[in-house]
């Protein structure tokens, strides 16, 4: 039967590295139907809402969803209702898109691009589950207040409630059985109620998940520890905020977050599938975006939405043959490498497969 790819190509790099990502899913010859729809500031910019209810209907009734990014300076300085990434934040709530996979995987061809030392992160395989539709990016109230004195006050709020946690904890245990059997939780519960909450509920869980080693690990430390030894983790589980920042790190180790795709799953497994990286306002137009991480995340989408896993092999295996071949963007590039632009690096891709 036909799957429909929704495609949301969204602002900066996001039209560039969405349309090397749709090159390589053509050249699969699936039977896939691929439409497209406005988000973030391109939205605005065309209807003044982030989100038009067009790409939302359209968002539900796809298969899977393919993003890349949104956001820009243009639109930094509209309130916060019609910001792109209210559109994003949106996207992921209204679908329920809580589950956030990001999986930081070092390519041996890139150990020189890794900004740490090439013992420290060969072989480096590890996966980052960040809940996505709770947490302080969604807490109520928020917002900036005047107080009596004149003084104004901004605030948001961070809150989970034991389902949330729950929910994202169990895809993070099911996670790790098929891997490493190890998974760290990450939290603040030195000093944040809410954390403590978490943490609690992670230890509930362990007892159904017996072959899973669950760890414990303050959010500061973490974030030392990912860059002084990242190996020693296997699945990290963590809220909203903290999982954004880390995988940000993480990106880093495997040479550039240009290489980072993502799935966002709700609880039947669809998804939205984009890059962790965002719109790059610095490099957009240029051609010298990193279209890997979006034609990674294209894998992820076949391989957990699209039921396609051999194509989603074919892909990851083309991706290893194009660094094989010494093609770089600038964001991966090392001595003795070829420079490759955003298309070119789209066109090794589909000539690889
Ligand atoms: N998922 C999304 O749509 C996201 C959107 N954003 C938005 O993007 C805009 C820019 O945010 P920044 O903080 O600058 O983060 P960013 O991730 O867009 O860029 C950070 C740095 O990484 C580089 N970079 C990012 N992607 C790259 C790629 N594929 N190839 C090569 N280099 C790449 C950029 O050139 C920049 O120097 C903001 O409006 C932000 O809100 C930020 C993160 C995620
Ligand atoms: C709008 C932001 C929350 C997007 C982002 O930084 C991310 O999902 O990594
Ligand atoms: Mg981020």
């Amino acid at each position: 039967m036909t799957k429909n790819v929704l495609v949301l190509p969204g602002d900066g790099i996001g039209p560039e590295i969405v349309t090397e990502a749709v090159k390589v899913l053509g050249t699969l010859n699936l039977d896939i139907e691929i439409d497209s729809a406005l988000v973030g500031g391109s939205a605005v910019d065309a209807t003044g809402n982030p989100l038009p209810e067009e790409t939302l209907n359209k968002a539900r009734s796809a298969d899977a969803i393919l993003l890349g990014a949104v956001g820009g300076p243009k639109w930094d300085g509209n309130p916060m209702e019609s910001r792109p990434e209210k559109g994003l934040l949106g996207l992921r709530s209204e679908l329920e898109l809580f589950a956030n996979f990001r999986p930081a995987i070092l390519y041996p061809q890139l150990a020189e691009a890794s900004t740490l030392k090439p013992e420290v992160v060969s072989g480096l395989d590890i996966l980052i589950v960040r809940e996505l539709t709770g947490g302080i990016y969604f807490g109520q109230p928020r917002g900036i207040r005047t107080l009596e004195n004149g003084e104004r006050e901004g605030y948001n709020t961070y809150v989970y409630s034991e389902s949330e946690i729950r929910r994202i904890g169990r895809q993070a245990f099911e996670a790790a059985q098929k891997r490493g059997k190890r998974l760290c939780s990450v939290d603040k519960s030195n000093v944040l109620e809410v954390t403590v909450l978490w943490k609690e509920v992670m230890e509930e869980l362990a007892k159904e998940y017996p072959d899973v080693e669950l760890s414990h690990m303050l959010v500061d430390n973490a974030a030392m520890q990912l860059v002084r030894a990242p190996k020693q983790f296997d699945v990290v589980v963590t809220g909203n905020m903290f999982g954004d920042i880390l995988s940000d790190a993480a990106a880093m180790l495997t040479g550039s977050i240009g290489m980072l795709p993502s799935a966002s799953l709700d609880k039947d497994g669809k998804g939205m599938y984009e890059p962790c990286h965002g719109s790059a306002p610095d490099i957009a137009g240029q051609g010298k975006a990193n279209p890997l991480a979006t034609i990674l995340s294209v894998a992820m989408m076949l391989r957990y939405s699209l039921d396609e896993s051999a194509a989603a092999d074919r892909i990851e295996a083309a991706v290893q043959k194009v660094l094989d071949q010494g093609l770089r963007t600038g964001d991966i590039m090392s001595e003795g490498c070829t420079l490759v632009s955003t298309e070119e690096m789209g066109d090794a891709v589909v000539a690889a497969l």
